[in-house]
């Protein structure tokens, strides 16, 4: 709702009252329009202000109400009643003036902020537009090439960069609702006639198609099939090429048509699955709500390299003091070198602060006595990690958490290690772990829910989403990569080329398909795994050479390997590059070579694979093992699994992530066409659907709020 006081006796003032931020509910927009109309009526009243409560003045549209039947006063008749008003009215901007936020306070015939403020378009981000007048008002007042900008990108700016815009007036360090009283008084009986923007012809710079050719580009290479950012270009280009009440009409159509579109389903959907994860429960019935975190001044790093290295900067940059731990003095001062370099890039591109004094190095891991929380980041190698948390154990003062980097080892058996294993969890960050916002918080049975929460508030203070997900082989995110990757070895024995299966997985929305992925992440890295697995055998031809525990198996990565072909690093992999380290992938003739060399040795018919079949299997193979893992209890619930995906796997946002993609598809299909290349390919393992995804697709393909209820029942119904 809106409250109305008056100020000073002359000065009408609207409050906007929806915790937590102020959004454009029905009863708010209801509120403000009734408001208006008693400020425009009392005689008394020269001018009026418009403020939100709690220092927030609006978060923009109410995400909530966007899936209900609209109720209410629409937004665009009321921005329009407050700009048409005969009596100035200032926006008082606190906190944050976003989406339908910022478009109230343009309606506004003044705008006075505070100097922490931040205001945006961030619509883009929920798959629309700004859809109550803002990509009409925006160019008029600050020019097309900033809107195109301040839309497109959905990036906020602070109060400086919006005074220096043209978007607020003033900007103040004190009280912006006080400042924005003694203005409206100020400018009480002035013209209003150069105050509403609507009426202010849109800026023609002489190179206009050009911009927008540009910034049609730009959008087309960042946004990897998401809709809204073309559609927000579309829209400011009316602004510029039709009259204003043109010009709305024309946004409102392209907002239905982004409204209505799945992708804004999705996005939404994502919107608020990133916040319930911080919501977290476990298998054993430890709740966010229920578990404090303990206080962590002083963290410890063990071994500095790729991943240490970007833990220890982000450690650094949140505050924490850090002992950043390696083995030699050569390994520490490289190390030293390369985190000092992390920093000062990071302060030169993000205004991070730069944070060199609060780390200390040292080669003697009793450097970590004193800490409250050390993070093991050594080698992938089960013995050596069981040895460091023996000395951590030993070394470090009571109470202190001990957690692991590792990529899918067992906690439980690092945890067996130490003296307190309720102390032990995973704090599995992705590389680079500073630039990466994901981390996976891992519990073992023996966790204590203190010890989660701690995991996770820390992620969170170093500005990472935090997921908590129980402890399986390669948690919940590797884990569904086997599949997909199994898959996609599958499909070149088929007669695919990594060119085709990449293709394909770019034009459903990843960053990079799946090959040239793991050009990037060095084919090494997952033979190494394998070989300690016992799957890479020296055997490489005969029947043998292609099973495994009596499933099939691709030793086609392990062949690569035994050549030398690690990926970027020496210069070929699954494609070439131009020289070792290089990054354009380019088709090699070699490999389609070795391919059917591979094939005829193993009696494979090379067959056309369609579109269709690539992305089928490698898409339902992962999510029916995410599906599994919802069943196992590993993760608590689908929005876990699907931050995880768009977060660390370079899923598509406007896609949702994995499992709320399986419900667009609809589950009964995705059982249907999984049970289908079952059939074709019976040797081919993870098609198999699983008995929750049978059951949730059997009870008429639930919406996935509803999916808790059939997971929550006892596995054993499953
Ligand atoms: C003809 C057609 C006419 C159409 C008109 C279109 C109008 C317009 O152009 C469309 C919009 O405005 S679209 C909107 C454009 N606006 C945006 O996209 C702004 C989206 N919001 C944000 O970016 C961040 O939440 C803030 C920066 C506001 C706060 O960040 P922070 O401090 O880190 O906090 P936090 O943890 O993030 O959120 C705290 C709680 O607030 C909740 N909540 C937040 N906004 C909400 C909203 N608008 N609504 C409802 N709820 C909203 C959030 O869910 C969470 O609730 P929980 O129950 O505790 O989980
Ligand atoms: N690289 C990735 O993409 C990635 C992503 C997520 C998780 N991980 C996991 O993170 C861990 C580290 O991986 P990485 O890629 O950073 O490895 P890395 O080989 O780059 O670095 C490991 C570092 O540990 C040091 N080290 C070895 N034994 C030590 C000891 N006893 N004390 C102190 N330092 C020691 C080594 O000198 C080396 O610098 C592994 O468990 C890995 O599975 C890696």
């Amino acid at each position: 709702m809106a409250l109305y006081s008056r100020v000073s006796g002359s000065v009408g003032m609207i409050t906007l009252q929806n915790p937590p931020v102020n959004a454009l509910s029905a009863a708010v927009r209801q509120g403000i329009v009734d408001m208006m109309h008693r400020a425009l009526s009392e005689p008394e009243v020269k001018s009026v202000v418009i403020c939100g409560q709690n220092g927030k003045f609006c978060g923009g549209a109410d995400i909530r109400e966007f899936g209900a039947k609209m109720t209410g006063p629409p937004l665009v008749p009321m921005v329009h009643l407050i700009e048409a008003a005969s009596k100035p009215v200032v926006a008082a901007i606190e906190g944050i003036a976003l989406g339908g936020g910022l478009e109230l306070a343009l309606s506004c015939h003044y705008r006075i902020a505070h100097s922490k403020a931040t205001l945006g378009f961030p619509e883009v981000a929920l798959g629309l537009l700004p859809g109550a007048g803002g990509t009409q008002r925006l160019p008029r007042l600050i020019g097309v090439p900033a809107a195109l900008d301040l839309i497109t990108t959905g990036r906020h700016v602070t109060a400086a960069e919006a005074r220096q815009l043209g978007i607020v007036d003033e900007v103040t360090d004190l009280n912006a609702v006080d400042a924005a009283v003694k203005f409206a008084q100020s400018v009480t009986g002035k013209s209003l006639d150069a105050r509403r923007i609507s009426t202010y012809p849109c800026p023609r710079p002489p190179d206009l198609d050009a911009i927008f050719e540009r910034a049609m580009q730009q959008v087309r290479r960042s946004a990897r099939g998401a809709i809204a950012p073309g559609t927000c270009v579309q829209a400011v280009h009316a602004a510029v090429t039709l009259p204003y009440a043109k010009g709305m009409e024309r946004e409102r159509e392209l907002f239905s048509l982004l409204f209505t579109s799945g992708q804004a389903r999705a996005l939404q959907y994502y919107f608020f699955a990133q916040r319930a994860v911080s919501r977290w429960s476990t298998a054993n019935g430890a709740r966010w709500d229920t578990s404090k975190p303990r206080p962590v001044r002083k963290a410890a790093v063990i071994g500095l390299g790729t991943m240490g290295r970007g833990i220890t900067v982000s450690l650094a940059q949140a505050g924490f003091s850090v002992v950043a731990v390696e083995t030699q003095e050569q390994q520490l001062s490289e190390a030293k070198q390369a985190v000092s370099g992390m920093l000062e890039r990071g302060a030169k591109r993000r205004g991070v602060p730069l944070a060199h004094d609060k780390i200390k190095y040292s080669c003697s891991v009793q450097a970590v006595a004193d800490v409250d929380l050390v993070i093991e980041a050594v080698f992938e190698d089960m013995a050596l990690k069981k040895t460091v948390f023996q000395q951590l154990s030993a070394i470090c003062k009571p109470g202190v958490l001990l957690c692991t980097n590792t990529s899918g080892l067992d906690i439980d058996e690092l945890a067996s290690q130490t003296q307190s294993p309720e102390l032990v969890v995973g704090m599995h960050f992705f590389a680079p772990a500073h630039v990466m916002q994901l981390l996976e918080v891992v519990y073992g049975p023996r966790s204590s829910p203190e010890v989660v929460a701690t995991a996770m508030q820390m992620g969170k203070k170093m500005g990472k989403v935090s997921v908590a997900v129980g402890n399986c082989r390669g948690f919940v995110g590797n884990r569904m990569l086997k599949p997909y990757l199994e898959q996609a070895f599958f499909l070149l024995e088929e007669g695919a080329t990594p060119e085709q299966v990449d293709q394909v997985l770019e034009e459903f929305g990843f960053a990079m398909g799946v090959f040239k992925v793991s050009d990037l992440s060095g084919l090494d890295v997952g033979w190494k795994v394998r070989k300690s697995d016992g799957l890479v055998s020296p055997a490489s031809t005969g029947t043998s050479a292609r099973i495994r525990g009596g499933s099939r198996y691709s030793p086609l990565g392990d062949l690569l390997c035994e050549r030398g072909r690690f990926g970027q690093k020496t210069g070929r992999g699954w494609y070439q590059y131009d020289k070792p380290g290089g990054r354009v992938a380019k088709p090699d003739p070699w490999l389609h070579g070795f391919l059917e060399e591979y094939r005829a040795q193993h009696g494979l018919v090379a067959r056309h694979i369609d579109h269709q079949e690539v992305l089928e299997r490698c898409l339902y193979a992962l999510i029916n093992e995410g599906f599994q893992i919802l069943q196992d209890g590993i993760a608590a619930g689908p929005e876990d699994i699907d931050v995880i995906y768009v977060l660390g796997y370079g899923w598509p946002r406007h896609r949702g992530g994995p499992m709320f993609y399986a419900g667009q598809v609809g589950l009964d299909k995705v059982v249907e066409r999984l049970e289908h290349y079952q059939q074709i390919h019976p040797d081919v393992p993870g098609l198999q659907p699983c008995s929750l995804l049978r059951k949730l697709a059997a009870s008429g393909n639930p919406a996935i709020h509803k999916w808790r209820e059939v997971i929550q029942k006892p596995r054993s119904q499953l």
